[in-house]
Order: structure tokens, then sequence, then C-alpha cells
């Protein structure tokens, strides 16, 4: 049976397939009215119309009902009660990257087969997340820190859980891919989701910094790429821009975002609470300050960056760097009336 259009059954197909002819490339587009219109399977149709776009099913022989089968079996497979941590964050990442991929100064330097590995790490970068952080599942001596050796507990179970589920019957979408291809996909994928763990964030971000500075200096041309490890620093760092890309959307989607993340450590701090451990910083609901902890997060965080991206792909990404810049002003701004309430 060949699958609905746009991959997903949804009563609202028309406004869907619209909204992606209008915003499937652009930065901001309404994720979560994506979630509505695709009857709660924004991730299926995010990928199915990302690959529809970028011809992956006829370059990589991918039949349409092999890449809904597999793309439902991972969408089932984020949890969705998980207040962040859903297929709504997966579509989301997953989307921006295909944006910052269409970068003027990135087009030509990456392979199809390297797109379809960033587009297939993002799509699966979270999946089966507990909704808890690493430190959480360590302190708790969780099965998964076990099996894991408290080394990047999540992101490498969120690996094993996609790359599994690639062996359930009518879901093997890398069938057609020669046996070189399909191994460097694995490694390539492995490479990027790991790179979403923040334990990893500073040597990521130093080691871009190093990459835009010698960049300058040799003229400032992205194509002479010539090595493995320098091509995946950068499809590494696309992926963690993306990841921590909710403070760089337009504000009402942003707000949703922190609202979201919130609810979820929120859960954890209550959870550490009623085992008697120590309650993880900003998990607090009774003294966390959002609004100043957004700040901070830009601050230290995702400012920095984004600004070593925003030079990498320069001029591509002016347009996102302000964003982020005016939502932090808008932060600021509401942390210091709340402060002045609380005061009186
Ligand atoms: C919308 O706000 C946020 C979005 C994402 C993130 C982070 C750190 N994403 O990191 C990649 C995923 C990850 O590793 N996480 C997920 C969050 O917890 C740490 C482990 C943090 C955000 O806000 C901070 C500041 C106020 C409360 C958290
Ligand atoms: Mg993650
Ligand atoms: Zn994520």
């Amino acid at each position: 049976p060949i699958p609905p259009r746009l991959g997903v059954e949804t009563p609202h197909a028309d406004e869907l397939s619209v909204l992606f002819n209008e915003s499937l490339d652009k930065w901001g587009i309404d994720i979560f009215r994506v979630d509505q219109l695709s009857n709660q399977h924004p991730l299926v149709t995010v990928v199915f119309s990302i690959f529809e776009k970028r011809d992956f099913l006829s370059k990589f022989r991918i039949h349409p009902s092999t890449l809904v089968n597999y793309f439902t079996g991972i969408e089932e497979h984020y949890k969705k009660d998980n207040p962040y941590h859903n297929a709504v964050h997966a579509a989301d990442v997953t989307q921006s990257t295909h944006v910052l991929l269409n970068a003027a100064s990135l087009v030509n330097v990456f392979s199809d087969l390297e797109i379809l590995a960033s587009i297939f790490a993002c799509a699966i970068h979270d999946v089966n997340h507990p909704g808890v952080t690493n430190q959480f599942l360590i302190n708790t001596e969780n099965e998964l820190a076990i099996m894991y050796n408290d080394m990047s507990v999540l992101e490498n179970h969120h690996c094993a859980v996609a790359f599994k589920l690639l062996q359930e019957p009518n879901c093997n979408i890398l069938k057609h891919l020669d046996d070189s291809q399909r191994k460097q996909l694995r490694k390539m994928v492995i490479d990027m989701v790991l790179a979403t763990d923040m334990s990893k964030h500073m040597s990521l971000l130093a080691d871009l910094k190093t990459m835009v500075e010698t960049k300058k200096v040799a003229g400032g041309c992205l194509l002479k790429l010539d090595n493995y490890s320098e091509k995946m620093q950068i499809m590494q760092n696309m992926v963690h821009c993306a990841d921590l890309s909710n403070p760089a959307k337009p504000l009402p989607l942003s707000t949703q975002w922190v609202t979201r993340v919130m609810e979820e450590f929120f859960n954890q701090g209550d959870r550490e609470k009623a085992l008697g451990l120590p309650v993880s910083p900003m998990c607090c609901r009774e003294t966390a300050n959002i609004e100043k902890s957004q700040v901070s997060f830009i601050d230290f965080i995702v400012h920095p960056l984004w600004e070593a991206w925003t030079e990498l792909v320069h001029p591509d990404a002016e347009h996102i760097l302000s964003t982020l810049e005016q939502n932090r002003d808008h932060y600021s701004e509401l942390s210091a009336t709340r402060e002045a309430e609380e005061q009186q």
C-alpha cells in the first residue's frame, strides 16, 4: 500500500502541505502546529517531507512505506508524556538542521550521504529519552548508567535504540545502501548523536572556534574540507546548534520550549526530592528563577555557540543570531521586572 502523502493520515492534510510549501525550508516554522496538523505525528511527516524535498527516496532507493514504518517506530519510541524530550523536539531539531544545511556557504560542502546521516541523526538523537538527565541516571544507578558505565548514557542509548529498530521487519531504510555507505553512515550518526551530550559542549565549541580562526586566515572558503574529522566537526556542531536552537527561534516558539524544559526539570526535581537526593540546579519548582536561568544559559552556552556558527557560515545565520540576542534581552527585562516585583 502506498503511504499517504506527507507520510501521515490526517484530516488536515491540505493545511499541512500548505504549511510545508511555505515554511519547511524556513527558520521558525511553527512546529507545534505541525504536531497538531499531523495528528501528533510531527517527526514522521517532517522526515518524510525533507526526504522527498531532497529526493532521498530515489537517491537511496528507499521505499515510501519502509520510510514511514521505520520513523513511525522511532516516533513511537519518543515518550509522549515527556514535556520536552518528545517527538516534537526531534522534529524541531531535524527541521532546524534541514534549514542550516541550506546555508549558501555550506552548498557543495556535504555529500548526499553526509546530509542523509545528519537528518537521520537529528530524527533519532533523543529517541526513548526517559525525561531525566545523565546525572540523574548516574546518581540513581539506573540500569542505563550501568549499561553504559556512566559515559554519555542517554546518547549511547538513543543510538542503540535507533539502530536496533532498523532490524524490525520492513524498517530497514538503509537496505539499498552498499556496505561501505552503510558503515560510513552508521559511524557518522554515532559521532553526531554522541556529540549532543552537553558535557562535550565546551570542547566542541573550542574546536569550532579554532576552525573559524584558521578558515578566516585561509581566505574564508569552507570548500577545502578535505578530512573526515573537519567535516564531522562541522556536522557535530550543526546538530548541536539545532539541539540548542530554542532560544534562537521566534519568541512565541522559544517561550513554549522554556515552559516545556522547565516542566521536565521540575518533574526531575520532584523525583530527586522524593528520593532524598539533592535537587539538581534549576530543577526546584519553588526556587527556580526561569528567566534568569534562560539569560545565563544564553550568555554562557547558546550565544557563544551561535556566534561561532554564524562566523563559520557568514553571513547566512545573521538573522538567527539577532533573534537570539533580542530574545535574551526579552528574558533579561522579564527577570528584572520579576525581581523588582519580588522586592515590593
Ligand atoms: C529552552 O531551554 C533549554 C533548552 C535546552 C537546554 C539544554 C541544556 N539542552 O541541552 C541539550 C539537551 C541536554 O543535554 N539536556 C536538556 C536540558 O537539560 C540538560 C540536558 C537547556 C534549556 O534551558 C536551560 C536553562 C533553564 C533550564 C535549562
Ligand atoms: Mg539529548
Ligand atoms: Zn535534543
